[in-house]
């Protein structure tokens, strides 16, 4: 029987590079996302390339949802063995303009949800008799505190001190919990980001916000869905079973710690 993983926010950008990956590591594979209409043709696309692979539409921030979508995983495939936080969202502001409305927002998708994946998840680890892997979304973003994305870097924070927690907690069941955080990856988040950069700014172009962050790259290029699921392949293989709590930069030399 193959291994099964659960890939939330997984119908476009980074979510979809990770399910893809996981899919050619031999993992079935369940789809997640808000977006019905994407996780559906997403599916049929991984399909077409004869992964294993099925959807289930959901919103991370519903503990309800969370505890649906492990049960239609294990309905189907049997079991599961890895679940990827990957959901998540951004807001771009400045400090003193910051809201209620974008705390909340940012802090249920990013936060509970990674919460809310984890309990379900570790549940579900237990029944099967422990052992399992739970992998989370961070950032730079977590490591370093970004003007202009001051709300979306606190909830990045967040997600690195519940993966310690939770490493430390649901280590004793043999289930590690461990952080992928990428630098600066062409997505639809991007795109947003670079956008709503101008807005606030007279002297930037479209595609200038983005071109800046770029620049201080090591490496000299930005990122790609690839790049990320290379790390989340290792965090989902054996490899990395002696390894449990770290939240593990993946930017192309951006943030050195
Ligand atoms: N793009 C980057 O440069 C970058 C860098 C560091 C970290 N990240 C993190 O990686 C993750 C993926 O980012 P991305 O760039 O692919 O974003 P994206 O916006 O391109 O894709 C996110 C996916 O999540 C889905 N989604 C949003 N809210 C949801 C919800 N409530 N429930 C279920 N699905 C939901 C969206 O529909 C979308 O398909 C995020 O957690 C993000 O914070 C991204
Ligand atoms: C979107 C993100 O996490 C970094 C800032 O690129």
């Amino acid at each position: 029987m193959s291994k099964v993983a659960i890939v939330t926010g997984s119908a476009g950008g980074l979510g979809k590079g990770i399910a893809e990956r996981l899919g050619k590591d031999g993992f079935s594979v369940v789809l997640h996302d808000i977006n019905e209409a994407l996780l559906n043709e997403t599916v049929t696309e991984l399909k077409g390339k004869n992964y294993n692979v099925i959807g289930v539409k959901g919103d991370v921030s519903k503990r309800d949802d969370q505890f649906n979508l492990v049960k239609e995983a294990v309905d189907h495939f049997g079991r599961l063995d890895v679940f990827v936080n990957n959901a998540g969202i951004e807001a771009v502001s400045p400090f003193l303009e910051i809201t209620e409305e974008q705390l909340n927002r940012l802090f249920h998708i990013n936060v509970n949800g990674v919460v809310f994946g984890t309990q379900a998840a570790a549940n579900q680890f237990i029944k099967q008799a422990g052992k399992g892997k739970i992998i989370n979304a961070c950032s730079i973003a977590g490591h370093e505190s970004y003007e202009m994305l001051g709300t979306y870097s606190a909830t990045k924070h967040a997600v690195k001190s519940f993966t310690h927690s939770a490493a430390k907690e649901l280590a004793k069941h043999q289930i590690t919990v461990n952080a992928y955080c990428p630098g600066i990856a062409k997505t639809k988040m991007w795109d947003r980001i670079d956008e709503e950069m101008v807005k606030y700014n007279d002297d930037l172009k479209p595609g200038e916000a983005f071109e800046k962050f770029s620049s201080a790259i090591a490496l000299k290029r930005y990122q790609t869905p690839e790049d990320v699921a290379n790390l989340v392949s290792f965090l989902a293989s054996e490899d990395s079973d002696y390894i449990t709590g770290q939240t593990i930069l993946t930017d192309g030399g951006l943030v050195f710690r």
